[in-house]
């Protein structure tokens, strides 16, 4: 049986080049994007990950078996015991402070992302959720993983790139792969799979527009 991944991948590749491959992330492997858009990105990126914490919490919810409810736990555990802290820390080095975390408003594409994502699960099943969150999990490992290979040590966004390259992520990134594949033996049937390809190609869209905040806000304030 081929990968449910693998194909929404493949049938998405155009939505999911322009996410792994922005330029954003262009900037972040060579070096060249500038400091104020990842500072931007970093504050939108914490209020990303608590909404995210959430969307693990609602895939714990919708879990039919223990065994699903592990798994929703284990994502919702990873975001809230090693990523946010990884990344809070990230930002105190950027001169971000817990407070400027705390009390800059969302943005848009913020809210746009992450309530989608929260709206898939809620208005549809464990399998629609988890092919909303799949472009998440799944390509910042790809991301991390791709520019680590060029990645010179005095690059400034080294830390992120490591973070995401390590292999504890790398193996949430497998994890994440391997229970969407489990779900879909069980639950895919051909009729529903365009919905599942619509959901994936959204998020991967929205992901992409993600990085494009990041670039806007540096923009604006020129
Ligand atoms: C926008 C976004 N997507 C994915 C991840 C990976 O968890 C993240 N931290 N932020």
């Amino acid at each position: 049986m081929t990968s449910l991944f693998q194909r929404l991948k493949t049938d998405c590749a155009d939505e999911w080049c322009s996410y792994t491959h922005h330029a954003f992330v262009r900037g972040m492997g060579d070096g060249s994007l500038p400091e104020a858009a990842f500072r931007d990105y970093l504050v939108q990126d914490y209020l990303f990950l608590i909404q995210f914490a959430r969307a693990y919490a609602l895939a714990t919810y919708k879990a039919r078996s223990l065994s699903e409810m592990r798994a929703g736990l284990d994502g919702l555990k990873a975001i809230l015991d090693v990523e946010m802290d990884l990344h809070v820390r990230l930002c105190a080095k950027w001169g971000l402070s817990t407070v400027d975390l705390e009390t800059t408003p969302e943005k848009p594409q913020t809210i746009a992302y992450t309530r989608f994502v929260l709206d898939a699960g809620q208005a549809g099943d464990l399998l629609d959720l988890y092919a909303a969150l799949a472009p998440c999990m799944i390509g910042y490992g790809e991301i991390g993983k791709a520019l680590q290979k060029h990645a010179t040590p005095d690059n400034p966004y080294a830390e992120w790139i490591a973070e995401y390259a390590s292999d504890g992520y790398q193996e949430i990134m497998a994890a994440s792969i391997a229970n969407l594949d489990a779900l879909a033996v069980d639950m895919l049937t051909e009729n529903r799979y365009p919905r599942l390809k619509h959901l994936f190609s959204q998020a991967t869209l929205l992901e992409a527009d993600f990085w494009q905040m990041g670039l806007d806000a540096e923009q604006d304030e020129k």
